[in-house]
């Protein structure tokens, strides 16, 4: 990276060996304007925190202490302008004032690299207090499909979705909140006998993408229903579980409740499974077509659950997708 310059043109914040506040109140703005970052800055971004989250457990584990919050977000799809929407109406991230992303970042909206480089610079700026988790769209069969490889592509160059995508894999796969609250994209197991010592055990470095079956699949794609048991995915990939199943989960690992996204609520959020499964969802009028609102969750000291809604804000004209491909790139 060293070799890498700057072009002397370039009219951001410059990007020294450490992240600064003031970097990324200038890269707010930049990306608020349409405008890039330099592609050294890009670089040096997803490789810190590429390091940063590879040193993390496939389980993290937060407390919240007095004085401390935590604010729980679910999809955001690369709709920059809504997360802008989730700060003013939530507080921007700081050393007290905790966040957690629950995956789906990016694809659909066609902001997805100001999301990812966003969210990645808060990484680097409050690394214990800032966190990702992996959704299934952090995965190279969805970023060919859903537009983020395509819109690495278009505003920075193949090299830059190379990176995000081998920093994706690196990415934990579920955040436990003051051991009460089980935070993950998808949802729960095939099987009834997974502890959360399995989840902590699970070697996410042995294979980069969820596939087709497995633990990392299933905490990545499945979804709750009402009817008890389990039942086949509507979505050809994973399972449905029932509120017997949440309750079992629960109970044998000591929870409240797990804390999934991962599906649009029209609410932005919904509390199922008796209080045991809760959905929440960060992207509103999603794709701009379903009209549903946006909600994240406030998690303080008492561990009470605090929800808050939010409606679209307007964004540039710049449609969802704008930047995918057909997929079919490099097949043929
Ligand atoms: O793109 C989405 O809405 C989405 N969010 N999580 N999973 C999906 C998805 C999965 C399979 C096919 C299409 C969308
Ligand atoms: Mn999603
Ligand atoms: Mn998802
Ligand atoms: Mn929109």
């Amino acid at each position: 990276l060293d070799n890498m310059i700057v072009d002397p043109s370039y009219d951001g914040a410059k990007l020294g060996n450490e992240m600064t506040l003031e970097f990324v109140e200038d890269m707010i703005e930049r990306f608020k304007n349409g405008k890039k970052l330099a592609r050294k800055y890009v670089f040096q971004i997803i490789i810190t925190v590429m390091e940063l989250v590879k040193k993390e457990p496939t389980m993290v584990e937060v407390d919240v202490e007095q004085g401390q919050e935590i604010t729980v977000c679910g999809d955001t799809h690369g709709q920059y302008f809504d997360l802008m929407e989730i700060f003013r109406l939530a507080g921007k991230p700081s050393e007290k004032h905790m966040f957690l992303f629950n995956g789906d970042f990016v694809d659909r909206g066609s902001w997805s690299t100001e999301i990812a480089l966003l969210l990645y610079a808060y990484k680097w700026l409050y690394p214990s207090k800032f966190f990702l988790n992996r959704g299934n769209h952090e995965t190279d069969d969805m970023n060919r499909m859903y537009g983020f490889e395509g819109e690495c592509r278009a505003k920075y160059n193949e090299r830059v979705f190379k990176l995000f995508s081998e920093s994706f894999s690196a990415l934990p796969l579920a955040t436990l909140i003051g051991k009460k609250y089980f935070v993950l994209h998808g949802g729960l197991f095939s099987d009834d006998n997974i502890s959360l010592d399995d989840v902590r055990k699970l070697n996410r470095f042995k294979q980069r993408q969820p596939g087709q079956a497995g633990l990392m699949m299933e905490m990545l794609w499945t979804d709750p229903q009402t009817q008890p048991g389990r039942g086949p995915s509507k979505r050809g990939v994973g399972l449905q579980f029932g509120p017997d199943v949440t309750k079992r989960f629960c109970e044998k690992n000591n929870l409240e409740a797990i804390i999934r996204s991962h599906e649009v609520r029209m609410d932005g959020y919904e509390v199922e499974h008796d209080g045991k499964c809760i959905t929440v969802f960060s992207a509103p009028h999603y794709c701009d077509s379903t009209g549903n609102k946006g909600a994240f969750i406030k998690i303080g000291p008492e561990y009470k659950l605090n929800f808050t809604q939010f409606d679209a804000v307007p964004h540039p004209d710049i449609k969802p997708m704008a930047y995918a491909s057909n997929g079919l790139q490099g097949m043929i």
